[in-house]
């Protein structure tokens, strides 16, 4: 199970959740959020990340194939291309409307900086019609995103979407569940739905960009355990 922890903004953070075997870590790149870090910020802690690499990956193998995830929301590919080789980024997760014909030709666009980028489109899933488009991106995409829809905030809401809607979603790629995950609620999560990752913000938070990582850390015990009994472990 794929694991991303999201909006991070604080180095010591950073260190100490990437040392608990999670898969990625996601830095907001969107202004306008309060989680917003800026790509000189990110790059700081990436760089730290991988010059601990080589001492922590003994203990912690996950920690060596750590993804450094930027979130992005309707930006150019200017801006994002700039971003992901200022701050050291080896993946994008867009979250606004961009189309599938966009992420195609990001895609091109970013292979010339790195040929292995990874692409994440998360979709504001309101109703079963939404989620119909997860098929349209399937092709273009290494992951789809599913977060919560809200009327007036693009991400970071807390709020849940209707999982019971997402009890046969089988696209044609890996996809992740988003949208008000906790350690409160993870579990009954996995249970019903069984994605390939699990993605969460608020729900591991003191404040907007202040990880508890006392939290985090109950949480990626939480879906460690739920895969080791799915694998009758
Ligand atoms: O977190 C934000 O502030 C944010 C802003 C703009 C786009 C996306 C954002 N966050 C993403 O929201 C989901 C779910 O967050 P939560 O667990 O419900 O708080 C997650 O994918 C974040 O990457």
């Amino acid at each position: 199970m794929y694991i991303k922890i999201c909006g991070i903004t604080k180095l010591d953070q950073a260190q100490a959740i990437a040392q608990m075997g999670v898969n990625a870590l996601g830095f907001i790149c969107v202004r306008a959020s309060p989680r917003y870090i800026s790509a000189t910020a990110i790059a700081q802690i990436t760089s730290s990340l991988l010059a601990a690499q080589s001492e922590i990956a003994e203990d912690s193998p996950k920690f060596a194939e750590l993804d450094l995830i930027g979130v992005f929301l309707n930006a150019s590919f200017s801006e994002i291309c700039e971003t992901v080789t200022q701050a050291g980024l080896n993946a994008i997760q867009l979250h606004g409307d961009e189309s599938p014909e966009f992420c195609d030709q990001l895609r091109s666009h970013l292979s010339a900086i790195n040929p292995k980028i990874k692409l994440i489109k998360a979709l504001r899933v309101r109703d079963q019609a939404g989620l119909e488009q997860a098929h349209l991106f399937s092709n273009v995409v290494d992951a789809i995103l599913l977060d919560a829809y809200d009327p007036h905030m693009a991400g970071g809401t807390g709020k849940t979407l209707d999982w019971q809607i997402l009890r046969d979603f089988r696209p044609n790629c890996d996809w992740w569940l988003a949208g008000g995950l906790s350690p409160e609620n993870v579990a009954e999560a996995i249970a019903l739905v069984n994605p390939n990752g699990l993605d969460v913000s608020s729900g591991v938070e003191r404040a907007a960009g202040d990880k508890d990582v006392t939290k985090v850390e109950q949480f990626v015990q939480l879906c460690n355990s739920c895969r080791y009994r799915a694998l009758g472990l």
